[in-house]
């Protein structure tokens, strides 16, 4: 158990050169679904972990659970080998599914009691109420799961992936099909399971989601990895802001010195969108340039890119 581990590593998960090759059924060719992936989640962090469909995420998640076998590669979770130290490896983490996949006729207070004696939890050691209270479901420990919503089983299932303690939580698609409401109230629990120590593996497909709760992003297109960092270097590389200025008056042509901004009509009102680089356009220059046009700003906004755009820009383009 992790009461055991006599240090913490400085990596949650340590994954080099991962490959899955699916042999052929019906008639289809085999699939590369991982193609020599090298990834490291460092320990405490709250990881994304997303893709396109179909890029490889599930897979890689599935052979971390035991329910996928890898075609080559090496996995290390919290220290141990996946080859060597099975076990070990499946201690140290907890994983939520997908499918909300719970015995209809348990109670989420039975339902941990039997998933903690499946990972041999000692009696005198398990936590059932505490962890129902962590999920938010101390009112709900004796009511049926089939009476529960959406959003309670999916708490259900992570307290079901914390009955072990373990240090690393993998939550696959958590939040699909979740109101806004209760997934906020998820991840306010999540969170602070962050911040208490818990590494967090997150995928999902609400590109501002990741955003807004991970500290790093990988994504992975057609089974490799296109970009790993901290997401604000991420979202910084994109280096494109959008400056929108609302003008007193209505604009004829474009003046020839702000085409160079790529300026151009927007849809509505006296609006003027200009496009720019901040390591290379103070927007100063900008504002300047349109002044120097003679023409007045009554507002202005400006956007910067996100994620969906460095997404979009990243899983786009590469090929197959
Ligand atoms: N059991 C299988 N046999 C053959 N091919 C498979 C199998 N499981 C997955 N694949 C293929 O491997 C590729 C990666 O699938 P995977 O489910 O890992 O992607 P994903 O990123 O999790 O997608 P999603 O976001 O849709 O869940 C896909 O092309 C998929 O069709």
């Amino acid at each position: 158990m992790t009461a055991s581990a006599p240090a913490f590593p400085a990596d949650a998960i340590r994954i080099r050169g991962l490959s899955k090759t699916y042999a052929s059924r019906n008639g289809q060719p085999p699939k590369q679904a991982l193609k020599g992936v090298d990834l490291t989640i460092p320990r405490g962090s709250f990881f994304g972990l997303l893709g396109p469909n179909g890029a490889g995420k599930s897979t890689l998640i599935n052979i971390m659970a035991g329910l996928v076998k890898k075609t080559a590669g090496q996995v290390e979770i919290w220290d141990r080998d996946l080859d060597r130290d099975e076990r070990g490896a499946r201690l140290a983490i907890g994983i939520v599914p997908q499918e909300l996949n719970l015995d209809p006729f348990f109670t989420p207070r039975e339902l941990l009691e039997v998933q903690a004696g499946l990972y041999g939890v000692p009696r005198s050691e398990r936590r059932t109420d505490e962890i129902l209270a962590t999920v938010g479901l101390s009112d709900k420990a004796d009511a049926y799961a089939r009476t529960l919503s959406g959003g309670m089983r999916r708490r259900l299932l992570v307290a079901k992936a914390m009955v072990h303690f373990p240090p690393i939580l993998v939550l696959d698609e958590p939040t699909a099909g979740v109101d806004i409401e209760l997934r906020q109230q998820l991840w306010t629990q999540i969170r602070a399971m962050n911040e208490r120590g818990t590494t967090i593996l997150l995928t999902t497909h609400y590109l501002e989601e990741a955003q807004e709760l991970c500290d790093q992003i990988a994504i992975i297109n057609h089974g490799s990895v296109v970009a790993c960092e901290p997401t604000e270097a991420l979202i910084g590389r994109l280096d494109s802001k959008t400056l929108t200025v609302m003008l007193t008056e209505p604009l004829g042509d474009i003046p020839p010195a702000l085409q160079a901004f790529g300026a151009e009509k927007a849809r509505r009102g006296n609006g003027l969108v200009l496009r720019y680089r901040p390591s290379e356009t103070a927007i100063a220059e900008i504002l300047a340039a349109i002044s120097a046009a003679g023409l007045t700003i009554a507002d202005l906004t400006t956007d910067e890119a996100d994620l969906e755009d460095i997404f979009l820009q990243l899983t786009r383009s590469t090929a197959a």
